[in-house]
């Protein structure tokens, strides 16, 4: 006896647009299926029968053909039941069948396999996909069910399916243009991968929605007015950003949460191109369009199809207004991608977003033609799936991947140590180019290397890797002494613009003196070790004489060096050292870093401490009273692990007027997390202040500045119960 009450409500929605023999068609599928399956049961103890359905569902929002929603249905039965493709076949005809096998074909696939059996996979999937491109949308409706469903299993296999999705599924989605998909996926990829930052992020949201919805009212209205006014017709719609580009948007240091928060974006909908155009016109009158912000995806579709007028705006009081503009069609288009095929039946089969699908199965179809084996083909596909990598080659096609912003450098020591520390020039796609030239996709790049040449320090101003800039310093760390004298030549020559023979013996030893080196030679090893900043050297050389001598008199005339305000440092570049943040009111000290200029340190840094062990070319400095601005240090909190603590947390920080930069949140134990902020301060006295309100809340455990270093005899500041 068939049940068919999971059947009806697809039914309902298969009547609203197939044909009643279709319908029938799909009823057949699905007795089919619930017979396989009988017995089954999914890991939330739900009848297996629930999953296919579900999956066909999604597939019958977006108006697929009867084929593939029987296929759906029936997508488990030849992997998990006793039923062959033949049988299929006979009953259902060879499309159907050969969708099931296709999709039974990629449920096979493990993706935790060995890089070369996971390339193979990934080669077939992408393969499958070419023969019929039905056969992945029934796969991401498979997998978009199994991902709202993910609940029931371990939290190591949830975490495991969810990087998967995100990694190979969403990029997928985005690549057929089918917006509302990826969106879904990368949401639940992102709440099952960080289920505490999705959380935290969720609420936090939430909780600045009200306040937003008065400035969205508002420039709604105003574009609404401004538009109207002009004749053109159009909707306007105030959207709120998906938590995922939300998140990914910090990730990707483009700002804080409050930054992130500052935009606010909107869409508007028009009835032509033309239309598309006078409004972005009109709208660039009402509002002070931010340069080098306008995209024209219209005349330029992205690889996917999508089609808008991208442009964004400064509002009176400083919000950033992101504003997408596009047709009706476009919208459907940006949406559905090419699933818009199936939904909307317009009978214009050039829409963008198929056509680019089509023109890109085709060329992985050349692809697979053409190169040697399944790495490769997978190091290819990722160049369109992955748009923040960049996939290079060498001069005998190996691809080599890196981040975006990667130059030369990255990629000589991507190939291997050696070649990036004897790198001294390279060709991108034959031609010279600097050594800092940011890399873009599918160039060649050929490094040129010299047996004895050495890395360059001033390489660590734009490489981006890990690899290059640990490598480049630790070079520079263990360079011989002879070769950092070299080195310091050089790069003391650069900043002086001139040769060194130029300087006379008296300025020589007059320097020596003043920076407290034992002699010339030992100075411009100090300048190659990075100790100090052959830009300082310069300055002081090429200053005026009197003050030089000035300055040798006070430092000779001074045994305890009387320190300088930071602010009277002569423009050189300050920073602050990471290791320890100091604040206005530590007392601190000054250490020439290879960075050219003063790196500020708190006195009672470790790192100083040893520095001034080794050597002492550090100089006391004092701040001075007129700063103004913001210092960044960080605050740590042991909270314990409840609702709403991020927020409490946060809302204190902000009341104190304290402007957070960054959180980081870390298990200490299963009730205990730490939390740590970078946080914006005046001074010591405001970071006290913030503490101080932090103690109190109920559910803090510990609060202390990090690191937590303080002068002999002093108490931590902090809350411990
Ligand atoms: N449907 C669709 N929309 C696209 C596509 N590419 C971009 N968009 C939309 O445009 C926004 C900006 O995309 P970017 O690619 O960063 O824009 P840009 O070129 O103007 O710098 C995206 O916002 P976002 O920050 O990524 O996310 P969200 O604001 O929508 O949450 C998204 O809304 C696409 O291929 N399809």
């Amino acid at each position: 006896m068939i049940r068919m009450s999971y059947f009806a409500d697809l039914k309902d929605v298969l009547e609203t647009y197939l044909e009643p023999d279709q319908v029938s068609d799909t009823e057949r599928a699905y007795q089919v299926a619930e017979c396989a399956h009988d017995g089954q049961m999914r890991s939330s103890g739900d009848p297996y029968i629930t999953h296919p359905v579900a999956a066909a569902n999604i597939l019958a929002e977006l108006h697929l053909d009867h084929q593939t929603i029987m296929a759906a249905l029936m997508h488990d039965v030849i992997e998990d039941c006793d039923v062959t493709k033949q049988d299929l076949t006979e009953q259902f005809g060879e499309t159907v069948a050969d969708l099931v096998e296709g999709v039974s074909k990629l449920t096979l696939i493990d993706f935790q396999s060995k890089e070369q059996a996971q390339a193979e996979n990934f080669r077939k999937m992408m393969m499958a996909m070419t023969q019929d491109i039905r056969v992945i949308l029934i796969k991401l409706a498979d997998r978009l069910h199994n991902m709202q469903t993910l609940g029931a299993l371990r939290p190591d296999k949830r975490r495991r399916i969810a990087r998967e999705t995100l990694e190979i599924y969403a990029p997928i989605a985005n690549r057929l243009g089918i917006h509302r998909i990826k969106e879904q996926l990368e949401l639940l990829g992102f709440a099952n991968m960080y289920p505490m930052r999705y959380r935290i992020l969720k609420e936090s949201v939430k909780k600045v929605r009200g306040h937003r919805k008065e400035v969205v009212e508002k420039v709604t209205k105003q574009l609404r007015e401004r538009l109207k006014d002009t004749g053109l017709k159009c909707q306007v719609i105030g959207r709120e950003k998906s938590l995922y580009s939300i998140y990914k948007k910090m990730r990707d240091k483009v700002g804080t949460f409050a930054e992130v928060m500052d935009i606010y974006a909107f869409r508007v909908i028009t009835d032509s191109e033309d239309s598309c155009y006078r409004s972005l016109g009109q709208i660039h009158n009402l509002f002070k369009p931010i340069p080098g912000r306008f995209k024209d995806y219209i005349a330029i579709p992205k690889a996917n199809g999508y089609q808008s007028l991208h442009t964004v705006l400064r509002s009176k009081s400083g919000l950033h207004l992101e504003v997408q503009i596009r047709t009706n069609l476009m919208d459907q288009m940006a949406e559905n991608g090419v699933a818009a095929h199936w939904l909307y039946k317009t009978g214009n089969s050039t829409h963008h977003a198929e056509t680019k699908a089509r023109e890109w199965l085709q060329s992985l179809v050349e692809l697979q033609q053409n190169v040697g084996d399944s790495i490769e083909f997978i190091e290819n596909v990722k160049i369109d799936l992955y748009p923040d990598e960049v996939y290079l080659f060498t001069p005998k096609g190996k691809i080599i991947e890196l981040p975006k912003g990667a130059t030369p450098v990255d990629f000589a020591y991507a190939i291997h140590t050696d070649v990036g520390n004897t790198c001294i020039a390279c060709k991108i796609d034959k031609q010279f180019s600097p050594l800092s030239t940011p890399l873009v996709n599918g160039r060649t790049v050929e490094i040129i290397t010299a047996p004895g040449s050495r890395p360059n320090p001033a390489w660590l101003s734009y490489a981006v890797t890990g690899k290059a800039r640990t490598n480049i310093r630790n070079f520079v760390k263990n360079m011989r002494h002879d070769e950092a004298v070299h080195l310091g030549r050089r790069l003391l020559e650069q900043s002086l613009k001139f040769s060194i023979e130029e300087i006379d013996e008296e300025k020589r030893q007059q320097i020596t003196e003043v920076t407290r080196y034992p002699s010339f030679d030992d100075l411009l090893a100090g300048i190659g070790l990075g100790k100090i900043a052959s830009a300082l050297v310069a300055h002081r050389l090429t200053s005026d004489q009197e003050k030089t001598e000035e300055v040798a008199k006070k430092v000779e005339s001074d045994e305890e060096r009387s320190p300088l305000a930071i602010k009277g440092t002569e423009g050189l570049v300050i920073k602050y050292a990471r290791c320890c943040q100091p604040i206005p009111g530590d007392p601190i000290m000054a250490y020439v870093s290879p960075g050219r200029g003063f790196n500020i340190h708190r006195d009672n840094c470790p790192n100083i401490q040893r520095a001034h062990k080794q050597n002492d070319h550090y100089v006391p400095v004092e701040w001075s009273d007129d700063l103004e601005g913001d210092f960044t240090t960080e605050l740590r909190l042991h909270v314990f692990n409840q609702r709403g603590v991020l927020a409490q947390v946060t809302n204190i920080i902000a009341n104190q007027e304290g402007n957070i930069i960054n959180i980081d949140i870390n298990e200490l134990d299963g009730d205990v997390n730490i939390l740590t902020f970078r946080v914006g301060v005046k001074n010591r006295v405001h970071l006290a202040s913030i503490i101080k309100k932090l103690r109190v809340i109920p559910f803090v455990n510990k609060v202390y500045r990090y690191p937590d270093i303080q002068p002999k005899g002093h108490k931590r500041v902090e809350n411990s119960r």
